[in-house]
């Protein structure tokens, strides 16, 4: 018989004040903030059978006493930590208190390879960075406050007579510039929120990246935060629960789940990624409107993929943290190999991993495992050919784009969105809300991003219930919602409201927009 699950229309509902659909960071965050103001009546509806969504570790290789390494699927930078009297990222403040064990990436740490084995191509980098940046940013400042029309962060990089045509190098050293951090390429990415987005974490913070090593797992500091307002066993907490269809009128949300119970609650957080609103995973009812399914449908869910081997010696320089190799024929084919084995990672344990994002991650996620780890094989022999390379003792990669629960890895803007049409991807319909690292106007594809959204949406929505709102930047309840977009969005609709409660010009200090 067909495994059906018909939903038992005679089933009373659980009730509950507040829905929190999902339970990585923004769940999280958003059930903290509506403890802050004293509502515990919320259930956290997750997936998953642990706290951490995207944050997510597995067991790979093994030390020299046969125990597995712990290394992260997902999310394994603290992006952007802080400087000295400067705001500091929340994602490093939490990394601190629970002792999140991680260490300070080092980019100059890198060697250049292409086809042929070891080339020098380091001025591209410099000339990318030195000669390129400064007036690429103005441009894209200029863009923003005159209200011109945006553009491909191609067309930017064109315009600061950054070309790199066929030079193959060129298109690595732009790919470990670009596509690696937003798994878009420059020519999909949108010019100005691109530069906005770098700007926001890197210069407010700092553009420091530290790289987390942790063996309990970097979501160890999210599973801290919940258990200061969460019992052990909460039943608040209902993990490995699917959420199939949400309905949601102007007076209350329910939920339904796949194996037919409901919840019924006075308002909803639904911080499902972009990836599973755009896969259809969930149904609305009724439909959502027009403005917001734009919205879903305008944004990009990228993907991100880490390819770990680990072999039974470190044959690559085992000082050097990066390599960067530069195929001859396919840009972005195994391009980043990131080694563990420098001091303050994971000394000893043999383990090198590449990178692979948008197309080329669909393109080996869809692949067998044995392909995918002959294909990395064959560029380590081009990039050290002196080298005897043995098979790895271990080989590992995530499935990000075919996760039911993500669908993807984190979001992008393409070219010419506007702040208008983000704010429709954050607004609320009626008592549902919406949270995650992609309704972050500010640091879209950033755990921090995914934080402060998450907070956001609980604070509104407890100023909705309690009447005592302490989002001053913007508010409680609603979010503001655009039915109809304009062509570009005004310099004096750069703010809170609309997601951007910080300058995008900012540098170390904090600025209201
Ligand atoms: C490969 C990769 C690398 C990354 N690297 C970094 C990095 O180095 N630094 C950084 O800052 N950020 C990084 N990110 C981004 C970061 O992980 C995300 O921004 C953040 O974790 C998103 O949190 P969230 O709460 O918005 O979403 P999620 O973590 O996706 O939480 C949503 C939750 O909803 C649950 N859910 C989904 N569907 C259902 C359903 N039907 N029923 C019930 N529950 C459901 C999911 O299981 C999930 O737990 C990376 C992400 C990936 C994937």
């Amino acid at each position: 018989a067909p495994a059906v699950h018909p939903r038992d229309y005679n089933t009373t509902c659980r009730r509950t004040k507040v829905a929190i659909l999902g339970g990585g960071v923004a769940g999280i965050t958003a059930a903290q903030a509506l403890s802050n103001q004293s509502i515990s009546d919320f259930l956290i509806i997750e997936y998953n059978d642990y706290i951490g969504g995207r944050i997510q570790h597995t067991n790979f290789g093994n030390d020299s006493d046969g125990n597995p390494y712990v290394i992260e699927k997902g999310a394994n930078w603290v992006q952007g930590l802080g400087t000295e009297g400067g705001p500091e990222n929340p994602i490093w403040t939490f990394a601190k208190e629970y002792n999140i064990s991680n260490e300070y990436s080092n980019y100059s740490s890198i060697l250049t390879y292409n086809e042929t084995g070891y080339v020098d191509y380091m001025d591209l980098l410099n000339e990318y960075e030195d000669t390129i940046w400064t007036d690429f940013e103005q441009a894209a400042g200029s863009i923003l406050t005159e209200n011109l029309q945006s553009r491909s962060f191609r067309a930017g990089l064109w315009q600061a007579n950054w070309r790199p045509k066929r030079n193959m190098m060129a298109q690595a050293i732009e790919w470990w510039q670009w596509d690696w951090e937003t798994s878009y390429s420059p020519d999909e990415s949108d010019f100005v929120f691109g530069i906005t987005g770098y700007n926001l974490t890197f210069y407010q913070y700092s553009e420091e990246n530290n790289f987390v090593t942790d063996q309990r797992g970097f979501n160890a500091w999210l599973k801290g935060v919940a258990s200061t307002f969460l019992e052990p066993d909460d039943s608040r907490l209902l993990l490995s629960t699917i959420v199939t269809n949400i309905s949601y009128t102007s007076d209350g949300v329910t939920v339904t789940m796949e194996d037919g119970s409901c919840v019924e609650a006075d308002y909803a957080v639904c911080t499902f990624s972009l990836g599973v609103l755009q896969n259809d995973a969930v149904t609305f009812e009724p439909e959502l409107p027009d403005w917001k399914q734009t919205s879903i449908a305008t944004f990009q869910m990228g993907t991100y993929t880490k390819i770990y081997y680990q072999f039974n010696e470190t044959f690559w320089d085992p000082d050097t943290q990066f390599f960067l190799y530069a195929d001859p024929a396919h840009r972005g084919y195994y391009p980043v190999w990131q080694s563990l084995t420098p001091e303050g990672f994971i000394p000893d344990s043999n383990i090198i991993f590449a990178t692979m994002v948008g197309r080329d991650s669909y393109r080996i996620e869809a692949q067998d495992d044995e392909t995918t780890k002959q294909e990395g094989l064959e560029v380590l022999r081009k990039m050290f050919p002196d080298v005897d390379i043995p098979e790895p003792i271990d080989f590992y990669y995530p499935r990000w784009s075919m996760e039911p629960w993500a669908y993807g890895s984190y979001s992008n803007w393409p070219p010419g969105t506007t702040l208008e049409d983000h704010q429709n991807l954050r607004a609320n319909v009626e008592r549902l809300y919406f949270a995650g690292e992609h309704t972050s106007a500010e640091y879209y594809g950033f755990l921090h991003g995914a934080w402060f959204e998450g907070r956001e949406a609980g604070e509104r929505i407890a100023g909705a219930i309690t009447t005592e709102c302490i989002n001053v930047k913007s508010g409680c309840g609603n979010y503001t919602n655009y039915v109809e977009l304009h062509g570009t969005t005004s310099f004096d609709e750069y703010n809170a409201f609309n997601g951007l409660g910080v300058s995008p010009f900012i540098n170390n200090i904090v600025d209201e927009a």
